[in-house]
């Protein structure tokens, strides 16, 4: 099978490309445009650092995150178009979203938050993306704003597969970055299954319309308390079919929690991508 593959796909080297501005660090790398000598295709080139990675016992996550994206192929999740290897670092050639990391734009909103019609657009890509996932048996387990990318036309998709397991599953791994997105089994380490993206839909949602989680606190004990709970509260500007949404969403229980196909078909869903579709994408 290797044999055959190498004949097939060509092996790429970091002189087929020309490397270009930097757009930023990754968790374990620095991430910079590319450019394809060639075809001038532009990419986004990511490097590691093998003994970084070592160093981290990061080496298994990013053989997942490769092993899983090189499976995945949907029009909302980030494409690994391939990737390779020299003596000191790893390169992950990945598509370039010439609008960049998702959270920056929520941030650069007034008010930090997005329009209905917007935070529905996106929201209905984002579960496009997680039923896929899902009908590959492979749980994201990381959905926030940070692990989106925007590209033209408003298309959403999403990254970082590094936390990424199959289905269903009982991983130690501590989770690094934010808290607030956690569901209640995972903040009391119980196994889980693929419901978890469910519920960090329901966060994600919330935090489009709000400009920030709902259950973010000042101390983190306080946060997980809130989660446990279940306890967070709308905001005045809410729809009331934004809020019956979430509400289907941040359920304690994982397997009550709205299904994804019902979530991509919510008369919230279907009314507010419609008219981000008349008003924004003509
Ligand atoms: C999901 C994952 C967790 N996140 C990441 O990997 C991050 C880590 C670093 C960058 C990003 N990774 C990617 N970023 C892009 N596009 C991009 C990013 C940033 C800008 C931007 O705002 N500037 C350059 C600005 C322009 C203005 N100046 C002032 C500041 C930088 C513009 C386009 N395409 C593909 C990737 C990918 F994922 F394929 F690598």
């Amino acid at each position: 099978e290797i044999y055959s593959k190498r004949l097939s796909s060509p092996q790429w080297k970091l002189s087929d490309f020309d490397i270009g501005t930097p757009l930023g660090r990754g968790k374990f790398g620095r991430v910079y445009l590319a450019r394809e000598k060639n075809t001038k295709y532009m990419v986004a080139l990511k490097m590691m650092f093998k003994s970084e990675l070592v160093k981290d016992h990061m080496e298994h996550q990013v053989r997942r995150e490769i092993e899983i994206q090189t499976h995945l192929s949907h029009p909302n999740i980030l494409k690994l178009l391939t990737y390779f290897w020299d003596e000191k670092k790893i390169y992950l050639i990945l598509e370039f979203a010439q609008e960049g990391e998702l959270f920056k734009v929520l941030n650069a909103q007034p008010h930090k938050r997005f329009d209905e019609p917007t935070a529905a657009y996106y929201l209905r890509q984002v579960a496009e993306a997680l039923r896929y996932c899902h009908s590959q048996s492979v749980i994201h387990r990381d959905i926030k704003p940070e692990n989106l990318l925007l590209f033209s036309h408003h298309v959403i998709k999403l990254a970082d597969f590094g936390w990424s397991v199959h289905a269903p599953s009982k991983s130690r791994n501590t989770m690094c970055g934010t808290i607030d997105y956690l569901p209640p089994e995972m903040v009391d380490s119980q196994t889980y299954n693929e419901y978890v993206d469910n519920w960090c839909l329901g966060v994600l949602c919330y935090e489009f319309l709000c400009g920030a989680p709902p259950f973010e606190s000042s101390e983190q004990a306080e946060t997980f308390k809130k989660i446990r709970a279940v306890m967070y509260g709308f905001k005045p500007h809410m729809s009331e079919s934004s809020r019956n949404l979430i509400s289907k969403l941040l359920l304690k229980v994982p397997n009550s929690r709205l299904p994804l196909t019902d979530v991509i078909g919510n008369p919230w869903i279907i009314k507010n991508s419609e008219i981000f579709t008349k008003t924004k994408l003509q």
